[in-house]
């Protein structure tokens, strides 16, 4: 007779290192005297000090999301090797305690861009996460309670305003304001009421309000389904270095794009 852990133990015969998400610190102490094994602590904060450690710009609902993301950025980082066998603890139903554990192996090859939106955008991680932010904090309330579509073209935005033209007067024409400032949270909200994208600059000063973007589609596949906001949005990104995060109106989802292609999607009410 087979007892589940000889069962199950398969799972970690022959791996090559361990990625804790968000472990607490007792959890974490655990696993530092393990001898074999690299421990890769993923997270908002290092709070634990970890050696290896990749931070974690924001709490993925999904796990699939977090572990591609924590497994990009591990690679990225050298910490660990392409064809690496790594188990991986995350918190799935529980917020305390890690209570899956899944084996997934290091692979280069299928890198699905997930972290690169981050750290390999024109613009600075920090304005992709403050923007991301905004979205998701617009998709959570709406706009005086009513649902709201809403575009942000990020990096790059010489180019964007070169492919783009104005809808009405920009109301950030003369100011210097950047997102993550409060009362710009404020003002991002206020306009996205009306039409068209916002353009903010690699360093996140809000370049203009209500820009009609008007890039070469071709080549362009996004999924069926999604209207002309996500179209310019993926286009854009595709004719120029830009980012975009675009919030559904009708879907009430975040999605972001580059390169041409969708690679985030996730659902504000999970935050
Ligand atoms: N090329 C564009 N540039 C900037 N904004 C655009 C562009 N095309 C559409 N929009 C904006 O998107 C809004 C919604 O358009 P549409 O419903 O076709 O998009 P969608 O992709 O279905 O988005 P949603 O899911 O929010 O409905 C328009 O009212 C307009 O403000
Ligand atoms: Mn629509």
């Amino acid at each position: 007779m087979s007892d589940v852990s000889e069962l199950f133990g398969g799972l970690f015969t022959d791996a090559d290192g361990i990625v804790l998400f968000s472990p607490s610190s007792s959890y974490y102490q655990t696993f530092t005297d393990l001898e074999d094994l690299d421990v890769i602590v993923a997270a908002p904060d290092n709070e634990h000090g970890a050696d290896r450690f990749v931070e974690l710009p924001l709490a993925f609902e999904d796990v699939a999301d977090q572990l591609t993301f924590a497994i990009e950025g591990a690679l990225d980082d050298d910490i660990v090797e392409e064809g690496d066998e790594l188990i991986c603890g995350a918190k799935l139903f529980s917020d305390d305690d890690i209570d899956t554990v899944a084996r997934v192996r290091a692979s280069a090859g299928e890198n699905s861009g997930i972290y690169d939106l981050f750290t390999q955008s024109r613009a600075e991680p920090s304005v992709i996460r403050a923007v991301f932010e905004v979205a998701i904090e617009l998709g959570q309330k709406g706009q005086k309670g009513k649902p709201v579509g809403a575009l942000f073209v990020v990096g790059d935005a010489g180019k964007v305003m070169n492919k783009s033209r104005p809808l009405s007067y920009n109301p950030f024409e003369k100011s210097h304001v950047h997102v993550g400032d409060p009362i710009v949270t404020v003002m991002l909200k206020e306009f996205s009421r009306l039409d068209g994208a916002f353009v903010i600059s690699d360093a996140g000063k809000i370049v203009s309000a209500y820009r009609y973007l008007e890039p070469a589609a071709e080549g362009v596949d996004i999924p069926k389904g999604l209207g002309a906001r996500h179209m310019a949005a993926g286009a854009i990104t595709r004719d120029t270095n830009a980012t975009a995060i675009v919030l559904s109106e009708s879907d009430g989802l975040v999605r972001a794009f580059k390169g041409g292609e969708l690679i985030l999607e996730i659902d504000p009410e999970n935050y």
